[in-house]
């Protein structure tokens, strides 16, 4: 649709320059829209029409500015042409805006925007999104939240300009904290809670296990957040509940029949409740996977780094591999705990390894927080030197993290607690307001 208002510009600029008006088309830019200051609807920079060899460069850049801007022609597509510091604004028709925005959107709703000229360059190919990606033993916390937006929309914009998409769910359902809840459940669980109120009841066990003393006390606010979780940093450092919990990891990894179907039995049951919020959300994903899945890969990926002679055994005996540049072991990535069990980062290997092998993808986009950038960056690192030219195609897209909220459950956010405020919220503004519309 803008193509129509861009090409109208460009025409004019190409006849004033005499080049060809697709050199100008891609130059033509939207304004971000602001509340502070509105100049107009489109802009051209004049230093990216010098850039581009599509007009000559001139000492003073502002005089070219003023002379190019006094050129162009109002119309009855352009409304008035704006001189700003080396840009030239351009205010659009509005009524004629509105009417071919109204007219498009009703002949091809489903494609609206996306013939746009500007995306003509760009090719299909495959992209794999992992988003969303919360840890069954842990929160569902409001990072995991914002990578399920944040994701979905990447991964539907992606699928919109004619990518073959694959959205992944990478469940942290492997780990040390799975030695605190299975060890927590072992101790404080019980089946029935678990069957009625899943999350919850897992929350409390964890939080029983951690949390020795718990102190609840009330807020005068009148606002939801009425009671917060006192945590007891002296429990948090209890060593036998530390052991306890060592422990059940063994134990796990060492598929041990019991520990093993209680873990089964947690995620499980975490999953389906995650599911039914993710159709709350209007979220898909076409695989579940978690870090439990590649955690029986992590001995190959070890072997196969060591072979490339990238693994090296530390005197504590853990194994690392160095990301220095001197080969100094001042930066290094730790791959296997001196008892030889995997780690976080190790898991990530292997699933990157598998979704290579088994997607094909042509690029790969993590999306977390911003306090994983360096866990990402280590990760691609070892992917390049291990030889895979396709680590240069992952990317991790990073936002910051959200911080202090609270809700009557204590210092955790339950996201179903968020959305019902949210849709209490919007019900009651709508009811206050008092507009009919
Ligand atoms: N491939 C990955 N490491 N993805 C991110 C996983 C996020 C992790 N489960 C967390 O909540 O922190």
């Amino acid at each position: 649709m803008a193509c129509f208002f861009r090409r109208t510009i460009a025409q004019q600029l190409a006849k004033m320059c005499g080049q060809s008006e697709d050199v100008f088309i891609p130059l033509i830019c939207a304004v971000p829209v602001s509340k502070k200051r509105w100049m107009g609807d489109l802009r051209v920079s004049v230093n990216s029409l010098v850039q581009n060899g599509a007009v000559l460069p001139h000492e003073d850049l502002q005089r070219n500015t003023e002379t190019l801007a006094k050129q162009i022609k109002q119309n009855s597509v352009v409304e008035d042409v704006i001189a700003a510091p080396g840009m030239i604004y351009f205010r659009l028709n509005k009524l004629m805006l509105a009417q071919k925005v109204l007219k498009q959107l009703r002949s091809e709703p489903d494609t609206f925007g996306l013939k746009s000229e500007l995306l003509t360059h760009l090719h299909g190919g495959r992209t794999l999104v992992e988003f969303s990606s919360p840890n069954v033993a842990k929160k569902f916390h409001a990072g995991h939240l914002r990578s399920t937006f944040i994701g979905n929309f990447i991964a539907n914009l992606k699928k919109a300009v004619g990518k073959e998409v694959i959205r992944v769910n990478y469940l942290g359902d492997w780990g040390m904290q799975f030695g605190l809840l299975g060890a927590g459940f072992e101790r404080f669980g019980c089946q029935q809670k678990l069957r009625v109120q899943a999350l919850q009841h897992l929350f409390e066990v964890s939080r029983c296990f951690c949390h020795a003393v718990t102190r609840l006390f009330s807020l005068n606010s009148p606002s939801s957040v009425q009671v917060y979780v006192q945590v007891n940093r002296e429990a948090e450092r209890d060593d036998s509940l530390r052991v306890a919990a060592a422990d059940f990891f063994r134990r796990l990894e060492q598929k041990e029949h019991q520990a093993l179907s209680l873990w089964k039995q947690l995620v499980e049951i975490t999953v389906e409740e995650y599911k039914r919020i993710y159709e709350r959300l209007g979220v898909h994903f076409d695989h579940f996977s978690g870090e439990s899945f590649y955690h029986s890969q992590t001995q190959n990926v070890l072997q196969d780094l060591k072979s490339r002679g990238l693994l090296k055994t530390t005197q504590k005996g853990t194994a690392v591999v160095d990301l220095s540049d001197a080969g100094d072991l001042s930066s290094y990535a730790t791959l296997a705990r001196s008892d030889g069990t995997s780690l976080y980062i190790t898991r990530d290997i292997a699933a990157a390894l598998d979704r290579h092998q088994r997607f094909g993808f042509d690029e790969m986009i993590y999306v977390t927080d911003k306090s994983q950038s360096g866990h990402f960056q280590q990760l691609f690192h070892i992917l390049s030197v291990m030889g895979h030219q396709w680590a240069h195609r992952c990317v991790h897209v990073a936002f910051g993290r959200v911080q202090g909220m609270s809700t009557r459950r204590g210092d955790v956010i339950f996201l179903e607690d968020v959305l019902d405020e949210a849709r209490s919220r919007m019900l009651n503004n709508m009811r206050e307001s008092r507009s009919e519309q």
